[in-house]
């Protein structure tokens, strides 16, 4: 009987099928595993046929519908082993067909796919381009180097004409094959043939450096050698599983820097995984609970966290997806929640009931409460920081703690006599909260890390999503429910991404992941014309390393090596004369995407900066018979209409177009939430800077196209990107 094995290109085609033909695609590969080879190769209906103008011999097409055809990658060795590598229009199926080639990667062992037409037509056009040029971007490394890191003969040709980076981009996968590419992009990057190795290669099971020493690997043992990229389908049960369920890829099929990590057999304390908007971070915080649960004991229970309810009741349903149902019963062991609600929650067990929390403009009024009674030069505003981010950040106690503590992260000098007249006021705002029975989210958490640290640590493992926007005391929480041992924490976050106002040395918090991080770099949401026009939003701004604000060497983080393989339309960015002619350009738009591009109106988002915003544009859309709903709301996965949402609610979601709408220079950075540079230079800095990094956040939520829009002036923020 043939086996065989699916590609994520043939799953990806799947999942953007209509029912009727997925359906017809499973009833083909039903019958495909029903019948021996020689009938396969005999029957009529099923029709396997060599095409004639294939590249790579080994390239068959079936039938699958009328219209739709099947490509396959028959065996040259005797395991019978057929992988799907498509499924598609007809025409468009033989096309793609006859111009790709597969080999096995020398290095990794695993099977890689190329347009060698493509490749050939760049070998030409390169090598006439770069006649005049002596210097070569790979020139420090000889031939028998990049061979012994996988490179074949067609890339070796085409890495020697290279002349800069952006030569190489050109070639990106799917034309290159994507391991070799990756070894190529990391080579310009700078980064040594050690850490290529290192990073790339041997975290794939290969010990033999040299390229000459390797055994040669078959087809067959390739294709098992590709858990990132191809599945083999081991009976019928799990078939049925592939192509029920909701399909999703990120299931199936991890990049290697994700297994790597996601299924590490064991780190010897904290970890952690960075990596830009969209590289699939979330999706290894779920397979490393997966992992973690299939690997622990009964009684040991996970903590997964993230930021808002909303995100942890998604983050609940993809782990149970992920889970299926021969894992259901492990989800027992899990708690999926944010920090401030497991910090009331501890509260509340401890003493009966937790303080409420206190909103934004609550606190507002207390902090003008407790300075009522006394001529103060210091705003609420600057009352409020130094609250949160000098005492409780550092979890200071006493008057004395306060005289004493180095204030990290202001740019203000306070002197002894300042200090305890703050202190005063601090204090009376605690009691006056504590009276009322209230207190912020932040001392909720700070109290919730003191009870945790009296009474002992509750989980085995805690594992942390969107973790640039914890705060210390939320940090001190999740320090205290683990003691520290092997896997005791897995933190995966972006410091481009962070919005919140929090400054973390995750080092003196005792979560030290030196050693012990790693970075992904391949997108998988957006296209990478949507990605590189997001990321040319931060040119320039300093970005720091996720938790390492007050360490000595904190130094900056980067979007280096960052991509897509994925492409389409560069995003737009018009201005308008008014709000309402952008709102009338809005609802074209939007009309375009759901009635030209046949995109449901759930796969839509508008976001703006602020409610009052957010209200205007579902009024307006309704009022023109679009249907929209308020993410706030939280619609859930199955409502219809448009998505209206504040960019803070876009964190951690993603749709296949995305408004970012009032996009003006008053709006973005908005006054109001950035400190103004004599209150405090330091702080200023780094609310403009969470400013740069919501728009970025905004942006990066989509998948296919992107349009940014406002009226009257543009939003400074906007000139890295102007025309
Ligand atoms: N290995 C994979 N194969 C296919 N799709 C993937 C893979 N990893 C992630 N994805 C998809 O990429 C998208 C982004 O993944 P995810 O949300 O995990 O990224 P993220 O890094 O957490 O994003 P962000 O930081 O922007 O919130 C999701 O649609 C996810 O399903």
């Amino acid at each position: 009987m043939p086996r065989l094995a699916l590609s994520d290109d043939f799953v990806a085609d799947l999942i953007s099928l209509q029912r009727p033909v997925q359906k017809e695609v499973n009833d083909a590969i039903q019958m495909f595993g029903s019948m021996t080879v020689p009938q396969l190769h005999a029957s009529k209906g099923m029709h396997l046929e060599k095409l004639e103008r294939a590249r790579d011999p080994r390239i068959r097409t079936i039938r699958i519908t009328k219209f739709y055809r099947g490509v396959l990658l028959a065996p040259d060795d005797s395991s019978e082993l057929f992988t799907l590598l498509r499924v598609a229009p007809h025409d468009e199926a033989i096309n793609w067909a006859c111009k790709r080639a597969y080999s096995v990667n020398g290095a990794t062992g695993a099977l890689e796919v190329r347009n060698v037409e493509a490749l050939e037509q760049m070998e030409t056009y390169f090598e006439t381009k770069s006649v005049a040029t002596p210097a070569r971007l790979f020139e420090r490394h000889s031939d028998t180097v990049l061979r012994d890191l996988g490179i074949d003969d067609q890339v070796l040709r085409l890495a020697r004409v290279c002349v800069t980076a952006d030569d190489l981009t050109v070639m990106a996968p799917p034309m290159m094959p994507a391991d070799q590419y990756e070894v190529l992009e990391y080579l310009a990057a700078d980064y040594s043939v050690e850490d290529v190795w290192e990073q790339l290669i041997a975290p794939r099971g290969q010990t033999v450096r040299t390229a000459e020493d390797r055994p040669t690997v078959t087809l067959a043992e390739a294709i098992l050698n590709t858990p990132n990229r191809i599945v083999e389908v081991t009976g019928p049960g799990e078939l049925e599983r592939i192509l029920t369920e909701d399909l999703t890829r990120w299931r199936i099929f991890l990049h290697p820097a994700q297994r790597r990590y996601a299924y590490h057999p064991g780190f010897n304390g904290p970890s952690q995984v960075t990596g830009g908007p969209g590289t699939g971070k979330t999706v290894v915080a779920l397979h490393r609970v997966r992992h973690l649960l299939r690997a622990g004991h009964d009684g040991d229970r996970i903590l997964l966290t993230t930021f808002t309810n909303a995100m942890a009741a998604a983050l609940r349903d993809s782990l149970a997806l992920l889970l299926g149902e021969a894992d259901a019963h492990l989800l027992e062991r899990v708690d999926v929640t944010t920090v401030d609600s497991l910090a009331a929650r501890v509260i509340r067990e401890t003493r009966g009931r937790a303080p409420r929390p206190l909103s934004a403009a609550a606190e507002k009024s207390a902090w003008t409460r407790a300075t009522a009674r006394e001529e103060l030069p210091w705003t609420e505003q600057f009352l409020s920081q130094e609250f949160r981010n000098v005492v409780l950040a550092q979890g200071l106690r006493t008057p004395e703690d306060y005289l004493r503590c180095v204030r990290r992260g202001r740019g203000t000098q306070v002197g002894r006599v300042q200090r305890a007249r703050l202190w005063r006021v601090m204090e009376r705002f605690t009691t006056d909260l504590a009276s009322r029975d209230s207190a912020t989210y932040t001392q909720l958490c700070d109290q919730a890390a003191r009870v945790l640290a009296d009474s002992g640590p509750r989980y085995r493992h805690v594992v942390v999503d969107e973790a640039q926007d914890l705060h210390p005391a939320q940090w001190r929480v999740l320090r205290a429910c683990v003691s520290p041992q092997s896997d005791d924490i897995f933190l995966v976050g972006d410091p481009h991404q962070r919005i919140y106002d929090s400054r973390v040395s995750l080092r003196s918090l005792d979560i030290q992941v030196r050693g012990r991080s790693s970075r992904l770099r391949l997108n998988y949401r957006s296209t990478e014309e949507i990605l590189r026009w997001s990321a040319a939003l931060l040119d320039g701004q300093p970005v720091g390393r996720l938790g390492e604000d007050d360490d000595d060497d904190g130094g900056r983080d980067s979007l280096r090596g960052y991509r897509s393989e994925l492409h389409g339309r560069i995003p737009a960015a018009r201005g308008y004369a008014s709000q309402d002619e952008e709102l009338r350009a809005l609802i074209e738009q939007i009309r375009t995407w759901i009635d030209h591009d046949g995109v449901k109106p759930s796969e839509v988002a508008v976001c703006g900066r602020f409610n009052t915003l957010v209200d205007t544009v579902i009024t307006r859309l309704r009022r023109e018979g679009i249907p929209a709903v308020a993410v706030k709301d939280d619609p859930g996965p199955g409502a219809s209409g448009v998505r209206v949402a504040t960019m803070h609610a876009m964190k951690g979601l993603e749709f296949r177009c995305v408004a970012v709408v009032g996009v003006a220079s008053g709006v973005l950075p908005f006054a109001h939430q950035v400190t103004p540079a004599e209150v405090d230079a330091v702080q200023h800095q780094s609310d403009l800077l969470a400013e740069h990094c919501l728009l970025f956040v905004a942006c990066t939520r989509a998948r296919d196209a992107l349009a940014i829009s406002w009226s009257g002036q543009r939003s400074p923020m906007l000139d890295p990107v102007a025309d």
